[in-house]
């Protein structure tokens, strides 16, 4: 039996998982669980970094104290990254996205550089949040904190770092900082010198499914090789797609809908870049893709009403939902103001409100307004992704811990007129599995890794149903969306 760690870093927890691999079947145990909220210091929202660290290594000593561990890799979600001195220290604590600092970065960049060339350039989808913007909001506030740090570490690197000594910058993750040029698939020097960034803080891009070196701190217990493997948690989880060849359309579920598919080469024409899309590295592919907004807006609202002293089951929740009027209250999920609105509750039913609806004022509305509305941004966002290939896609996997959720699930089905295929929720660990396996040379390509998977896990399907309601809301959804701001026009 060959033992493995897939480290998975999520918005809201983390968690180190066993993976136990027999030649034939991979099975996945959750070891450890924790938590990776951002914390305040100093009036910012920031990483915790070393309590990060701290417990992923309780959760690899847990493993390796019992088995002979091979491998551990670690992925999380995108865009944030630390400053390491000269001695490899931090010089301050990674800021977390959800931060508001980076907006004076968006402004600064583009003073210098247009959108359209930096999309052109790196085929990244305009966040406000994006590692650019962040870099460049921090040089603004503090300059000489930049001028003394060596390197750039985005976070999954940066516990690699920690774990190995070893500082490299993964690939898949490193696309998501609008820094790395599609044309050379290096880190897009013009434009860090547009920019004023230096070039010298950007450690050599390694690709997923190759070795870092052994974890240093962990010698008494083997010590573990560590692996890159696909460090965005979202390209980790479309690894785990448990599609039967191509093409194939995904929505990776969960604080974010990452809605997509995976192309040859990047996608970059006028569309692509009037329609806001990314293409982010894959394994051997780009991820043409698109954020919404997601299961956040749930995870606040269930946040908000436990803090009301009312708290509330997700299947009493969705229960809820189904009793509630159909399509009564759309709004646009991506409304920046979605993004860290002091209330949900109120962003929610402020843009009912500007689209000409009645306000939701209950538990049941509000979650119906939350799905139904996510479902027919999925539909949009397919829409494009279908005009800019030239495919036609016969049903789409969500994958991710959004994949439970099986109203969210049949309403996606009903709304895309495709058959949606849920699972694995923990697709992030499995792509980080399954890429271990890769590295270690146990299993020879992505095709093998996913024969592996859906050998290994059960899948749910929904079938379309009742699509007449939803292409007619469709048409409504659509019409109102076009005259409203969203994260690419706001
Ligand atoms: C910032 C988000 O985390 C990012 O855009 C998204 O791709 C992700 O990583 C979701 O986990």
């Amino acid at each position: 039996m060959l033992h493995v760690a897939a480290v998975d870093l999520g918005a809201s927890s983390g968690r180190v998982m066993h993976g136990l691999f027999d030649g034939s079947r991979l099975e996945l145990e959750e070891r450890h669980r924790f938590s990776t909220c951002p914390v305040k210091r100093d009036g910012h929202l920031v990483v915790d970094v070393d309590t990060l660290y701290r417990a992923i290594e309780t959760g690899l000593r847990y493993i390796a104290g019992v088995h002979p561990l091979a491998s551990v890799g670690i992925d999380s979600w995108a865009v944030d990254f630390g400053l390491i001195d000269e001695v490899g220290r931090l010089v301050q604590p990674p800021r977390h996205y959800r931060d508001g600092a980076h907006e004076v970065g968006v402004r600064r960049a583009m003073q210098r550089i247009s959108l359209e060339d930096l999309f052109r350039e790196t085929g990244i989808q305009f966040l406000p949040f994006n590692s650019i913007y962040q870099l460049i909001a921090l040089q603004q506030e503090n300059e000489p904190l930049v001028l003394r740090s060596r390197l750039l570490l985005l976070l999954p690197d940066l516990l690699n770092f920690m774990l190995t000594g070893v500082a490299h910058a993964e690939w898949t993750n490193a696309t998501t900082t609008q820094l790395v040029s599609v044309r050379t698939k290096g880190w897009a020097t013009e434009v860090l010198e547009r920019l004023g960034l230096p070039a010298s803080l950007f450690p050599e891009i390694r690709s997923p499914g190759t070795l870092l070196g052994p974890a240093r701190h962990l010698v008494e217990v083997g010590p573990p090789q560590v692996v890159h493997v696909a460090s965005h948690d979202t390209a980790s989880a479309v690894v785990a797609v448990p599609a039967m060849g191509q093409p194939y359309l995904y929505i990776s579920s969960g604080t974010w809908s990452l809605v997509g598919t995976v192309v040859p080469e990047p996608i970059t024409s006028d569309d692509a870049l009037r329609w806001n899309f990314s293409n982010e590295g894959g394994v051997g592919n780009y991820r043409l893709l698109k954020n919404v907004m997601g299961l956040w807006l749930l995870q606040e609202l269930e946040r908000e009403w436990a803090t009301s002293g009312e708290p509330v089951s997700l299947p009493q929740m969705l229960q809820e939902a189904q009793r509630a009027q159909p399509f009564a209250h759309l709004f646009d999920p991506d409304h920046p103001r979605f993004l860290r609105p002091p209330s949900m509750t109120e962003a929610i039913q402020q843009a009912v409100k500007e689209w000409g609806g009645h306000p939701p004022e209950e538990r049941g509305e509000m979650v119906r307004a939350v799905l139904e509305s996510l479902a027919l941004k999925y539909r949009v966002v397919v829409e494009e992704v279908k005009a800019l290939t030239g495919f036609h896609y016969d049903a789409v996997h969500v994958v991710g811990g959004g994949s439970q959720n099986a109203l969210l699930s049949q309403w996606t089905a009903d709304c895309l007129g495709l058959p949606v295929l849920a699972g694995p929720s923990e697709a992030s660990a499995w792509g980080n599995a399954l890429m271990q396996l890769v590295a270690l040379g146990e299993i020879s390509n992505l095709e093998e890794a996913r024969a592996l998977l859906r050998s290994s896990v059960a899948l749910r399907a929904y079938e379309p149903a009742n699509t007449a309601s939803w292409e007619d809301a469709y048409a409504r959804f659509r019409e109102r969306l076009f005259h409203r701001p969203t994260l690419a026009n706001s």
